[in-house]
């Protein structure tokens, strides 16, 4: 059974109160025709019933060749409103925007968030939004984890499937993403609970083992036999297996862009309300795969843009029953997370 209009807005109550939206504030609803109707009305409704000055601002959609599917995370990097100056003026205007359209990855955003506004991306199904609920407790949590990965210069990941990964970090910023946006200039992903960041520059090192049950997004598919990914100085070097592997290397490749295959964001989930089996019970256009990019103890991989690279190709590929050091202080060991500011008593790997 679907969730109800009003069990929605009061879930959108919840997270713009630990938003600390307060009357008066200005909200802009970014809206196109990829957003969810249900998600925009109640958003809306709960950010009026808060006493907020609420705008909704449509933009055309853009679409890339490269654009295979209905995701909006296939291709990454740029949006409508990168050269908008109508667009980019309101949403600066705003104290608040809520993005229903994934601006993630985009100079757009970018320029938004430097200018105090906050922005919250909502983009799964109601059902989604409601399910993975965010709390001061995933914020205590998440920021923990971003703390003990800011101290680090190494980190180490290892599995029993084979995966033998070490880089240095340092260069690049953190992505806490805890699902609410309580500051100024904050962004963040409603639903979430994960950390991430770039390694260094050219440091990735070592293999990478995708073992049956990980996930590739934006495939939405669950690995069925295991792709050794061989990576040398920050980049994939080599892919190989069987069905799987041929057919990630093959989407790569049409990227044809070698940037495609650089080493991306490296982080660690933390959501216990977030399932592993969920993106199994989804048609694929149904949702973006928040829950398997957040769920608890996975090691979320992936490849492409960052840094200088501005490549659109970009693969979040969470895996499960890996073990992430960071200057050998273990966060999470054999999918399960140990680190015990981190922890949730009772969450159990998956
Ligand atoms: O919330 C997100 C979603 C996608 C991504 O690549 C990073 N963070
Ligand atoms: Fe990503």
């Amino acid at each position: 059974m679907p969730l109800s209009p009003s069990q929605l807005t009061r879930c959108w109550t919840e997270v713009l109160e630990l938003s600390k939206l307060a009357p008066g504030e200005n909200v802009l609803i970014l809206t196109s025709q990829n957003s969810d109707p249900r998600v925009v009305d109640a958003a809306a409704r709960a950010a009026a019933a808060l006493q907020a000055r609420v705008v909704k601002l449509d933009i055309a959609p853009n679409w890339d060749t490269c654009e295979v599917g209905a995701d909006p995370t296939v291709v990454s990097g740029a949006s409508p409103i990168d050269d908008d100056p109508m667009a980019l003026a309101a949403m600066k205007a705003a104290d608040l925007v809520i993005d229903t359209v994934f601006l993630l990855f985009t100079p757009g955003q970018r320029a938004v968030l430097e200018s105090g506004t906050r922005m919250l991306l909502a983009y799964e199904p109601p059902e989604v939004l409601a399910r993975v609920m965010p709390s001061p407790d995933d914020r205590r949590r998440v920021l923990a984890a971003r703390d003990a990965y800011a101290r680090g210069r190494r980190i180490t990941v290892t599995s029993a499937a084979g995966t033998r990964l070490t880089a240095s970090i340092g260069a690049y910023p953190i992505t806490a993403e805890y699902g609410y946006v309580d500051s100024p200039g904050r962004w963040d992903h409603w639903p979430s609970g994960f950390v991430a960041r770039l390694p260094d520059d050219g440091t990735a090192e070592g293999v990478v083992v995708l073992a049956p049950g990980d996930i590739i997004l934006p495939f939405k598919n669950y690995v069925q036999s295991p792709i050794t990914l061989e990576i040398e100085r920050g980049t994939i070097v080599r892919i190989s297996g069987g069905l799987d592997a041929e057919f990630l290397d093959t989407y790569l490749r049409g990227f044809d862009d070698p940037d495609a295959y650089a080493v991306s964001h490296l982080g660690w989930g933390l959501q216990p309300k977030a399932r592993w089996t969920s993106l199994g019970l989804y048609d694929k256009a149904a949702t973006i795969g928040m829950e398997a990019r957040s769920f608890y103890g996975n090691f979320l991989f992936s490849t492409g843009p960052g840094g200088s690279r501005r490549t659109k190709a970009h693969l979040d590929i969470p895996m499960r029953k890996c073990s992430f050091h960071v200057d050998g202080q273990p966060m999470v060991v054999d999918g399960d997370v140990v680190a015990p500011d981190q922890r949730v008593d009772g969450a159990r790997p998956q």
